[in-house]
């Protein structure tokens, strides 16, 4: 479903020296999973994470999503193809001046869908997240984990197969953050999203993902199959992550 292949993203320092955010990198998602993008602050996941919809253009590599090549898109191809790619946020995002329904609206009025279409379609998302009741509130008048919801029914919206989410629990309560992973869970297992999920919380990994890939300086470590047990143990950093936990 995605293919990275020799990705790199290199900022300025101060200095004027460059450094590699994500350093040459090859990675495959495949279609309905679950992937966890995990490491320390810095470690260049978010920028992983903005390559594969090409918030961040890459500076080498060619990015696949449903087969096709982004990398080689002009910007009308590549509007049309991130309509395929929900996106979820730590700190929501959401227009603090349009109710929940018009947050959830928004991204099919972008893509043209008729006031016909869009109802039903907002409705049935709002269903999903469970958030029916709260369609004509505004997100002031929302606790954190319901603004999430109305993030993640807004990416839902336009019918994606991929989702991306960046640290979407890192602004929750545990308690909040189990039901939005729970919520996920739920899109992932009904609508075969894939989903590719930034963390630096090994309980995210573990209650949520079906494989997890450990950065580290830009480096992509290792690759985990947690859904058949396995953890992040083949690198200093992993197992130091294991012993944290
Ligand atoms: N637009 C930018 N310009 C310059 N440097 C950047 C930019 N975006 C990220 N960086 C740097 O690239 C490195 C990787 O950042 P990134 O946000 O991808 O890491 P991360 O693993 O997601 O960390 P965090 O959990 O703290 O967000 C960091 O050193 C960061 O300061």
């Amino acid at each position: 479903m995605i293919i990275l292949e020799n990705v790199s993203k290199h900022y300025q320092n101060r200095d004027k020296s460059r450094f590699a955010a994500v350093a040459p990198t090859d990675l495959h998602i495949r279609a309905g999973e679950i992937f966890g993008l995990m490491g320390y602050s810095g470690a260049g996941k978010s920028t992983l994470l903005r390559l594969i919809n090409l918030l961040e253009r890459p500076d080498t590599g060619k990015v696949l999503v449903d087969k096709q090549d982004l990398t080689a898109m002009n910007d009308a191809a590549l509007r049309r193809a991130r309509q395929n790619i929900g996106m979820i946020f730590q700190q929501f995002n959401l227009l603090a001046n349009r109710t929940v329904e018009q947050n959830v609206a928004f991204p099919l009025e972008i893509a043209g869908w008729t006031a016909e279409q869009i109802r039903p379609r907002v409705a049935e998302c709002l269903e999903i997240v469970g958030l029916t009741e709260r369609a004509g509130h505004y997100p002031a008048q929302l606790s954190g984990g319901q603004k999430q919801r109305v993030g993640i029914a807004r990416a839902l919206a336009p019918k994606p197969h991929v989702m991306l989410a960046d640290e979407p629990t890192s602004a929750l309560d545990p308690a909040t953050t189990r039901s939005v992973l729970g919520c996920l869970q739920d899109i992932n297992a009904r609508f075969g999203v894939t989903i590719v999920i930034v963390t630096h919380e090994m309980s995210v990994i573990r209650r949520l993902c079906h494989r997890t890939a450990l950065l580290d300086k830009g480096k992509l470590l290792e690759v985990a199959d947690v859904q058949n047990g396995e953890v992040l143990a083949q690198s200093d950093i992993g197992r130091e992550l294991l012993r944290e936990d």
